[in-house]
């Protein structure tokens, strides 16, 4: 569904943030992108939507290779990849119903945008995401009003109007407390399996990514190092990833997590 094909990154400064990544998303398959800071992840999730340029390679789509497209196709093949960004970025004196409704911009026509007047089947299909997501009480409060939390599920629902076959997460959990956290992973696990949709999901926590997904790819220097389960992550393997540290402790914090997760 999603194919990356030698896809490479040299910024401006010379670094070399992706060397030639080769990687297959088959359709419905959540996977996470672990690695340390600066391996290129953000820089992977961005270049597949093209919000950052790749130097390189080959990004298809289902048959269509983005990379190649002009700004009116891009914009149209947009609409298929859906991004929930670590600071939400929600228009915060917009109501709730509003900020979801906006990730329809793409669909309707450029006066109606303007005037945000949208279809009512795009406002009932906002109150039935806001519903699965238990928000469908705050509707009309406004965004700044919301927790974390709460501004995370706003951005899961506004990403999902656009009724996309790709979510590209960068970063979901990073500025939520840890039960929050898995809250928001398992909800995008969920609705991704509710709807059959991929997902790519950039996360720094390794231990709630092998919680919640069946595959990570480990990103280091801009190269995969490790493509594989969850369980597949051994010590030895997060040393290949991130360098020394003693992963003990992570495991088997993982491991206690799991059984309060299935509870
Ligand atoms: N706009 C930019 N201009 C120049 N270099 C950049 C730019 N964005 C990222 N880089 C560089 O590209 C490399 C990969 O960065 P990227 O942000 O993709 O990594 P990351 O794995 O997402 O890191 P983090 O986990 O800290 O967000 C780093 O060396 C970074 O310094």
């Amino acid at each position: 569904m999603l194919k990356l094909q030698k896809l490479t990154k040299t910024y401006k400064t010379g670094d070399q943030a992706l060397k030639a990544v080769d990687l297959d998303v088959p359709s419905g398959q959540v996977l996470a992108l672990i690695g340390p800071s600066g391996a290129g992840k953000s820089t992977l999730i961005r270049c597949i939507n093209r919000l950052v340029e790749p130097t390189s390679g080959s990004v298809m789509l289902g048959d269509v290779d983005l990379t190649k497209l002009g700004a009116a196709a891009l914009r149209r093949e947009r609409r298929r990849m859906g991004m929930i960004f670590q600071e939400y970025a929600l228009v915060e004196r917009l109501t709730v119903m509003e900020n979801v409704l906006s990730g329809r911009l793409g669909y309707v026509g450029f006066w109606r945008s303007l005037t945000r007047r949208y279809p009512q089947s795009d406002v009932d299909e906002a109150f039935r995401l806001l519903d699965r997501v238990g928000l469908v009480h705050m509707a009309d409060k406004r965004a700044d009003e919301l927790s974390g939390g709460q501004r995370q599920r706003v951005g899961i629902c506004r990403a999902l109007i656009q009724n996309p076959a790709l979510l590209l997460v960068d970063e979901p959990t990073a500025s939520l407390d840890p039960k929050t956290s898995r809250q928001i992973m398992r909800l995008i696990c969920e609705l991704c399996a509710e709807r059959g949709l991929a997902a790519i999901i950039n996360i720094h926590d390794v231990a709630l990514a092998q919680m919640f997904v069946q595959r990570v790819i480990g990103l280091r220097f801009g190269e995969i190092v490790y493509d594989g389960s969850p369980n597949g992550l051994t010590p030895d393997k997060l040393t290949e990833i991130y360098g020394e540290e003693d992963w003990e402790a992570t495991i088997e914090n993982v491991e206690g997590e799991e059984v309060e997760a299935a509870e």
